[in-house]
């Protein structure tokens, strides 16, 4: 199923996406159980919004072995986690703003969990019980800052530097799923979730052992090798086998 967040003349609804038709829902998804109403609406008429608003936005670092490697960095043990902010989040066809031509800054392809039911010490077995599905996301870094704090939260806080969406899909094997980043028409990143070091499984026991995951947070879960930077006018094209595709540009 793909569930969709989504603006039409000034309101936002809440949808199932079946091609390019929408079905209304009678509420939040993130927020509980929902019944789809008689309301459609076409995909090319509406605003998409990231498919969720998070309360945390989690984030593993070097999760790719080829990653770690062209950063020069060892292989974290255990999952490297950092917080972001969820103000920097927008949705699909929405524009990434560069606060400083100066700086690198890079754009990350990553598949996003979205947590479905309250979660804290969770066992390996039950993890994936607590995951409401998955989307496309971008960990847009500003690698100067990244490397000058020597920690992550100002380098990737930035507002538009989260792009989310443009769907969450609930039927998705996470261990086996192709994720791609193109820009410009270019194929930069081109990898498998199977290389990920550690799985969401393993993510989702070991931050639910540090905090409370709440309905609607997001962890994002590292991003493959072939990682570079963006100019104004970009065009950039995630894509997730079984979610789709997650389209922004670069801001001139
Ligand atoms: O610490 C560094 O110099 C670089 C770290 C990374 O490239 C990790 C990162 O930004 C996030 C990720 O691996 O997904």
């Amino acid at each position: 199923m793909k569930y969709i967040r989504y603006r039409k003349e000034g309101t936002i609804y809440y949808g199932v996406l079946e091609s390019e038709t929408i079905t209304r829902l009678d509420g939040n998804y993130i927020e509980g159980p929902v019944q789809k109403i008689s309301a459609t609406d076409s995909l090319d008429e509406v605003e998409v919004l990231a498919p969720t608003e998070p309360g945390q936005l989690i984030a593993i670092g070097l999760n790719y072995a080829l990653h770690a490697e062209e950063q020069g960095k060892p292989l974290p043990e255990e999952p490297m986690m950092f917080m972001l902010s969820p103000t920097a989040v927008i949705g699909h066809n929405a524009g990434i703003t560069l606060p400083t031509e100066d700086h690198r800054i890079d754009y990350e392809a990553e598949l996003a969990v979205v947590i479905g039911k309250e979660a804290k010490d969770v066992t390996r077995e039950e993890a994936l019980s607590y995951v409401f599905g998955y989307t496309c996301g971008n960990d847009v870094s500003d690698r100067y800052l990244q490397k000058k704090d020597g920690q992550y939260t100002r380098a990737k806080s930035y507002a538009t530097f989260k792009p989310l969406g443009p769907v969450i899909e609930t039927d998705l094997d996470p261990s086996q799923t192709p994720i791609k980043l193109s820009l410009n028409g270019e194929v930069k990143q081109n990898s498998n979730t199977s290389d990920l070091i550690h799985s969401v499984e393993e993510i989702l026991v070991q931050v639910s052992k540090v905090m409370t995951l709440k309905p609607g947070d997001v962890l994002m879960t590292g991003t493959p090798s072939g990682v570079g930077p963006l100019s104004p006018g970009d065009e950039l094209e995630i894509e997730i086998e079984g979610i789709g595709k997650l389209r922004n540009y670069v801001n001139n």
